[in-house]
């Protein structure tokens, strides 16, 4: 049994205790949820509840009101954090193929007409988003980012991040243990494994922000802006 997972793929008693201790979802959250795991393809992508929270808590406390976030598959990481930020807030959500989105996440997110207006959902990739929004002017102005698409460009998606964040804005990247393979220098072979390590050392050794690796989900990279 592995000590690294996202609390709805793993049976590890601590793990749930922990989940149950620290996870909570509005009523559209939990349908969410459900029809992800129910019906849509390659449910393990779903984002980990626990981390959902986690990261609503932290735009709560310190008031965040603009959010990236990289890789919406149905939207569970949009929907957390539109319901997190205020009304005027807002989510600019990318992914390179938004039909699971349509799918699934728009008929459960558009039952809170307040909560799906703040969502921005750019099709197409993410890097090219990123880079339009820094070409438009709007380094500095996030609060938060959530990274979580595809896993050979984490450093990239970080960087922007970093550049579009505020000072003391916070970068949630997730998978950052990648179910334990990249603690074992052995495993790290395959690309996305050989990426998340990258990243992290990145991370670690970044001038530009504080940060802390934790074991929350599939792992947490968290780094705060300087
Ligand atoms: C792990 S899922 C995102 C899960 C979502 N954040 C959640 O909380 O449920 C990763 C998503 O990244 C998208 N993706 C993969 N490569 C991409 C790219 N180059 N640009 C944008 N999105 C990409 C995939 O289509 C997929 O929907």
């Amino acid at each position: 049994m592995s000590n690294v997972a996202k609390s709805y793929k793993s049976s590890d008693p601590v793990i749930a205790y922990c989940s149950e201790h620290t996870t909570i979802q509005s009523p559209l959250q939990a349908e969410l949820l459900k029809e992800t795991l129910d019906n849509a393809p390659m449910s393990m992508m779903l984002g980990a509840p626990e981390v959902l929270t986690f990261g609503q808590n932290f735009i709560r406390s310190f008031g965040g009101r603009r959010v990236i976030d990289v890789g919406t598959y149905t939207g569970a990481s949009a929907l957390a954090w539109a319901l997190a930020v205020p009304d005027d807030g807002e989510v600019f959500t990318f992914d390179i193929d938004h039909t699971n989105y349509k799918k699934f996440g728009v008929p459960i997110i558009s039952k809170c007409e307040k909560t799906f207006k703040k969502i921005r959902a750019i099709e197409g990739s993410a890097l090219d988003g990123l880079d339009k929004l820094i070409a438009d002017g709007q380094s500095g102005t996030f609060d938060f980012a959530f990274i979580d698409a595809d896993k050979v460009n984490y450093s990239n998606y970080y960087d922007r991040a970093v550049t579009l964040l505020r000072k003391g804005g916070v970068i949630f990247v997730d998978n950052s243990l990648w179910n334990g393979s990249v603690c074992d220098p052995a495993r790290r072979t395959e690309p996305s494994t050989v990426a998340i390590h990258q990243a992290n050392d990145k991370i670690f050794k970044d001038d530009r922000t504080y940060s802390a690796l934790i074991n929350l989900g599939d792992g947490t990279h968290i780094a705060f802006k300087k």
